[in-house]
């Protein structure tokens, strides 16, 4: 069997070299003449798979160990009989982890109590729905806006309108989506952005093109009270300096880059390769996963709650790092701006996720235990 493969996908001989040969290739530069005599695809969010690639190709079987799948034609898949899979979830925490790196640092510039804003979170999916437990968690009041569960399963919801009219913060995580009942290509447009409340923070780690980014460049340009965070960018690689400058926090694609993450998103494709083709899932993802560098974190009961949720969150991941690490990269050409935005995704440091965080409170503090559990750490 030849499995034709993203080079950036972790832990790839590790699942796979038991299916056969593995050719590991850029993921912007696969193309039809690699993949002709392919069984078996395994992708990442930036290779367009569509019939163009794939047309004439062995292959059987295409996997993207990502969430997102606006990068796949599933339409041309079904049509051409081809099992597909992706990775649900793998990468959830390591976005919510991001949202709240980047909260702290919003309530940080503006001197405000995060307990003072109201949330609106779009999107109440594997990352959203995290998100929304953990701010509710922490005792913040957030609302949920995701017409499509509405429509589903009814349940306490609200209108994209209803969230620009009474929250502070706003926070992405619909997929990509042109077509259909609830399109989310520009969901985000000049109009909405227009209309969002004096002193809005808005945080984008879904998908570029959910937010118009000419229009928000030019509303920012305008209104200095809104304060934005920019994950994902219309264009990728390429990005809009301007916008970059005017956000607060800009980052490159990285906000569900965890190691575990990562990690995860491999695992379930080999499980759903394995399935595909009737055999055992006998590599399993805890035997690979490095133990964490930041082992454990013993708080005192005197802490202060605030301190210790900027301590801890900050001390699993901040994103202040990647911010600055991307500002540098946002010189020189458009060339050269586009492979440093691809390299320092390749290069990306070991990050891990708060949910896997030791802690152990030092006494007697409800509120730092509760603190602890919020984030989904573990108390021990
Ligand atoms: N920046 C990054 O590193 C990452 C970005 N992502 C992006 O985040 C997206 C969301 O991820 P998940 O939560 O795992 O996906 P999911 O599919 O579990 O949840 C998406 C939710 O959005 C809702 N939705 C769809 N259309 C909507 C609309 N018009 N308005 C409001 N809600 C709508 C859906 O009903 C669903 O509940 C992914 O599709 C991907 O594009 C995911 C992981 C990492
Ligand atoms: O899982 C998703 O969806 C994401 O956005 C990933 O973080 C994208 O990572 P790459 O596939 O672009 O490396």
């Amino acid at each position: 069997m030849l499995i034709v493969a993203d080079e950036n996908i972790p832990l790839i001989e590790e699942f796979f070299a038991g299916f056969g040969e593995i050719r590991r290739l850029p993921g912007r530069q696969i193309t039809r003449a690699d993949v002709h005599a392919a069984d078996v695809l395994l992708v990442r969010s930036v290779t367009k798979v569509d019939r163009e690639l794939l047309e004439g190709s062995a292959v059987r079987f295409v996997g993207t160990c990502t969430i997102g799948t606006d990068h796949l034609a599933l339409d041309y898949f079904e049509q051409a009989g081809i099992e597909w899979s992706s990775a649900p979830g793998c990468n959830a925490r390591g976005v919510v982890d991001y949202v709240l790196g980047s909260l702290l640092t919003l309530a940080e510039i503006e001197g405000v109590d995060l307990v003072q804003r109201t949330y609106g979170v779009i999107g109440a999916g594997e990352v959203g729905g995290r998100l929304v437990t953990v701010l509710r968690a922490l005792g913040l009041k957030v609302l949920v806006c995701d017409p499509p569960r509405q429509a589903a399963e009814g349940g306490d919801y609200v209108s994209l309108e209803h969230i620009i009219e009474h929250c502070d913060v706003l926070s992405l995580h619909t997929p990509l989506g042109k077509t259909g009942s609830f399109p989310t290509w520009h969901l985000l447009d000049q109009q909405r952005l227009e209309q969002l409340r004096p002193g809005t923070w808005l945080i984008n780690a879904s998908r570029g093109p959910v937010v118009d980014n000419v229009a928000l460049r030019e509303v920012l340009n305008r209104r200095d009270d809104l304060q934005a965070v920019l994950d994902v960018w219309e264009h990728e690689p390429e990005v809009d300096r301007e916008l970059a400058d005017l956000c607060v926090l800009a980052t490159p694609h990285i906000a569900g880059y965890s190691l575990e993450g990562k990690q995860r998103g491999t695992a379930q494709i080999y499980q759903a390769l394995c399935d595909f083709l009737g055999q055992p899932a006998v590599v399993r993802l805890a035997d690979l996963l490095p133990p964490p560098w930041l082992v454990k974190v013993e708080l005192s009961a005197s802490s202060d709650p605030g301190w210790a949720l900027a301590m801890l969150c900050r001390g699993v991941y901040d994103p202040r790092r990647d911010d600055a690490d991307f500002r540098r990269s946002l010189t020189g050409s458009v060339h050269e701006q586009k492979l440093a935005f691809d390299g320092l995704r390749k290069h990306y440091p070991v990050r891990r996720e708060i949910e896997g965080l030791a802690v152990h409170v030092d006494g007697d503090s409800v509120a730092l235990k509760q603190l602890v559990k919020a984030l989904g750490a573990v108390l021990v």
